[in-house]
């Protein structure tokens, strides 16, 4: 039912022509690499059908289909965007239809004022510590504090006493305004664009609004009732993960349970928020709010703000069918609403906004994104830490004007616009970025390396680990937990040895009990060393001694995702996280004061809120970025960081850093070659990274090509010394092929050897087929 109606929102009808209809394939970048591996696959698939169906047509075929098809898939993405965007904004598919039609026959979108295919360039001010910064703005109101802004009195003094914020950010001294306060009949009320740098404060420029126009409408009755739980939910602010979610919902408890002055009549008691979240069943989610069904007040007549909270990663593959199932269930409801007797259902307050106000808000808009908004949202309002635009075309004029005015080698401009003339996405000032050149063999003693040396820095410091799937994290924090036991790792080996080889000695000897077998099995087990566990959420760690070790993926148990992400917020010692991209966007992770990439992120974007978790509002933050290949110049060289681990581990000599920094590779592949659960891990990390690197972008392959790795280096980057094929034959997804090859290659070189040789292959096993002993049969030519 929802794909249908998802369908019928498509506002740009194919022109009709008498080509073969041609399907067009996603065109997407960003999402999951599992989402983008599935998405290629897909892609070439239809690809090829495609191709087949072209030769089957006319010999010599039509250039226009050709062309046709082109296009089709050039506009695919805006399409999608589009789509939802329109879904977003509750815009009737036919009148998106006429719109459409009447963009001067475009079968694309076109901006409204006329500027096709011209980049939109909104200027950006590279910084996210606001609160000092003069900013301009339409507003007449003093915007240096909350006060001037018009935030009630109440409000703004619970922000200061409670959570220590007496002056607003650039964001929200840019945003605050355009969310019009006062409300009132006649006032134009826009949907907003709002972007900024991450860490800049963008949550409560969307919160408060909506809080401080609830508080005021609890004033005033309607209808003669005040508001109430009963009038169903006022707002809805949708995320990419869990944690995020719950961030959120959090921030929202706190503000909703605000003392208040009861003199003013503003209530807060009936403002409940929920949050809702998937649990083991990954369905529930959706499910639940498919139907509806999680709680009464799930009533959407009074909806007047949708908050899409990191939309650009909302508005990406993986997400986009969940999101528009979300829209279509909000429209259901709204269409089919029942209404109950003797209750007002309805609210027409002056102080909330007459219809629903849809935010947008990421710290990595796309210019597209905003492009297409400006057609399918309500008088939207393109808000930075800068500046309010009207419009994308008006943002990208004056950008143009102000870079026409000052030159191109105009500092400013250098600043927010890039080569060819687009805005370039910021980084907080103070974000010291690093990237250090390092062979894949050295990539995992280059991260002890690091990690060691910010500890010794600062003894107490807060990092994290990002890594491209969730194999790798089990790995490393499952190495970085247990791998510094050298000496027991030794120990162990030896012991699983001689266990195994008692206890298939005794299997075949007498016949114990179950029971006698099974506490064997145990015995060997533990023997065989430490495991990794679903239930723990942090682990002493013996190769970084005295820190924390956490790590957080999308596989974990919801629960054990929860309990992760509190443990390590609340964590004021030395404190390592381990993560997939889950931990990338929007979570305000306390006192994180360096982030190492130690895989590289999937696109420009992913790199941007990576980094985003540290140097927050103002504070200091570090990243590294461990990569083989230079995507700029190498910052930091490999050796240094090297050498200085060796020197405060009082090596003395500076040439024998490389040997200590042996050691330690030695001792992580000790362990992992004698613990049975950690090579099995390292195995799977290996595997999974490999597919995860071959997910990259197009545009990016030049540099990340999996073509570029070396295998056999990649392995010891997880502690493995077997060769890549040895460990790939291990896996069953790709023994076959791998068994496959090897037995070609096998045969072939069978067949290239001098004939008195060829006998040493042979198994004792091999049956009957001579050609094994002699070769092929040849036919001898007569003469
Ligand atoms: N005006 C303010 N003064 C001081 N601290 C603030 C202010 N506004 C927000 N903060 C705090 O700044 C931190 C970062 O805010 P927030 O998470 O909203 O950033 P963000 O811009 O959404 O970042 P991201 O793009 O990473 O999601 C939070 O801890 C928040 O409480």
């Amino acid at each position: 039912m929802c794909r249908t109606t998802t369908a019928s929102f498509l506002n740009f009808a194919t022109t009709e022509t008498s080509a073969p209809v041609v399907r067009t394939t996603k065109a997407k970048n960003g999402g999951r690499w599992k989402d983008r591996l599935h998405e290629r696959r897909v892609k070439k698939h239809q690809a090829t059908k495609e191709q087949k169906k072209l030769k089957q047509s006319k010999a010599g075929s039509d250039p226009s289909q050709y062309q046709q098809h082109r296009q089709e898939q050039k506009t695919q993405q805006d399409d999608e965007v589009t789509r939802l965007l329109d879904e977003i904004s509750g815009h009737h598919p036919s009148k998106q239809k006429q719109k459409a039609s009447s963009a001067a026959g475009s079968s694309g979108p076109t901006p409204l004022t006329g500027q096709a295919g011209k980049q939109i360039r909104i200027p950006v001010l590279p910084s996210n510590a606001g609160q000092d910064k003069s900013v301009s703005s339409n507003a007449v109101v003093d915007t240096s504090t909350f006060e001037g802004l018009g935030l009630d009195s109440d409000v703004v003094k619970f922000l200061h006493t409670k959570l220590e914020i007496s002056k607003p950010t650039a964001i929200q001294q840019n945003a605050l305004p355009i969310a019009d306060w006062q409300g009132g009949r006649g006032r134009i009320e826009h949907d907003a664009f709002i972007q900024a740098a991450t860490g800049s404060g963008k949550t409560l420029a969307y919160l408060l609004p909506i809080i401080h126009r609830l508080l005021t409408a609890s004033t005033m009755p309607t209808k003669g009732a005040y508001p109430s739980r009963e009038l169903g939910t006022f707002a809805i602010v949708l995320t990419p993960t869990r944690e995020l979610a719950q961030q959120v919902y959090e921030t929202i408890q706190t503000l909703v349970n605000m003392p208040l002055d009861k003199s003013t009549g503003m209530r807060a008691h009936w403002m409940v928020p929920g949050i809702v979240v998937g649990g083991e069943k990954k369905q529930s989610e959706k499910g639940r709010l498919r139907k509806g069904e999680n709680t009464k007040a799930f009533m959407v007549d009074n909806l007047r703000w949708l908050v899409l909270d990191e939309a650009d990663r909302l508005l990406e593959l993986g997400f986009e069918e969940t999101l528009s199932k979300i829209l279509a269930l909000l429209d259901e409801k709204l269409k089919f609403r029942v209404p109950v007797l003797g209750r007002a259902t309805m609210v027409n307050s002056p102080f909330l906004p007459k219809r629903r106000i849809n935010v947008l808000c990421s710290a990595t808009l796309q210019d597209n994104v905003k492009r297409l908004a400006t057609q399918s949202l309500n008088n939207p309002r393109f808000i930075s830490a800068t500046k309010v635009h009207e419009n994308a075309d008006q943002a990208a004029e004056e950008a143009q004007g102000h870079r026409g005015k000052q030159g191109a080698s105009s500092a400013d401009d250098e600043d927010l616009l890039d080569s060819e003339g687009r805005i370039k996405f910021t980084v907080p000032d103070q974000l010291v970025q690093r990237a250090v050149i390092v062979p894949a063999k050295l990539r995992l003693v280059t991260l002890v390396a690091q990690i060691k040396n910010t500890f010794r820095r600062q003894p107490s410091s807060k990092l994290i680990v990002f890594l491209s799937c969730k194999d790798a994290v089990d790995f490393m924090y499952f190495l970085m937990a247990h791998g510094g036991r050298q000496a027991e790792a030794e120990d162990d080996q030896d012991d699983v040895t001689k266990d195994l080889f008692s206890d298939a000695m005794r299997d075949s000897d007498d016949e114990d009990s179950d029971e006698a077998k099974k506490q064997r099995e145990k015995k060997a087990l533990d023997k065989a060393g430490p495991r990794l566990k679903d239930d723990e959420i942090v682990l002493d760690s013996t190769v970084f001694p005295g820190a924390k070790l956490f790590r957080l993926h999308g596989s974990m148990l919801q629960k054990r995702r929860t309990e992760t992400f509190l443990a390590f917020s609340k964590s004021t010692q030395a404190s390592i996280l381990f993560t997939t991209d889950v931990a990338a966007r929007g979570l305000d992770l306390p006192n994180v004061n360096s982030i190492i990439q130690f895989d590289p992120p999937s696109d420009v974007s992913s790199y941007l809120h990576r980094v985003g978790r540290t140097a927050r509002l103002g504070r200091s933050g570090y990243i590294q970025l461990l990569q083989d290949k230079g995507l700029r110049p190498q910052d930091e060289s490999m050796e240094s960081v090297l050498k200085l681990t060796a020197k405060y581990e009082g090596v003395k000599k500076a040439s024998e850093w490389q040997l200590r920094a042996g050691e330690i590779q030695a001792m992580l592949e000790r362990f992992t070659l004698g613990n049975m659960a950690a090579a099995g891990l390292a195995k799977q990390a290996y595997l999974s990274s490999i597919r995860a690197y071959a997910t990259h972008i197009s545009a990016e392959r030049s540099i990340f090509h999996v073509k570029f790795l070396h295998f056999g280096h990649l392995a010891k980057a997880f502690a493995l010394r077997e060769t890549p094929k040895e460990v790939a034959s291990g896996k069953g997804n790709n023994q076959r092929a791998v068994e496959a090859k090897e037995k070609k290659e096998h045969e072939v070189a069978v067949k290239k050897r001098p004939l008195f040789k060829r006998g040493n292959d042979i198994s004792e096993f091999a049956v009957g087929d001579i050609s094994a002993y002699y070769g092929p049969r040849v036919k001898r030519s007569k003469d």
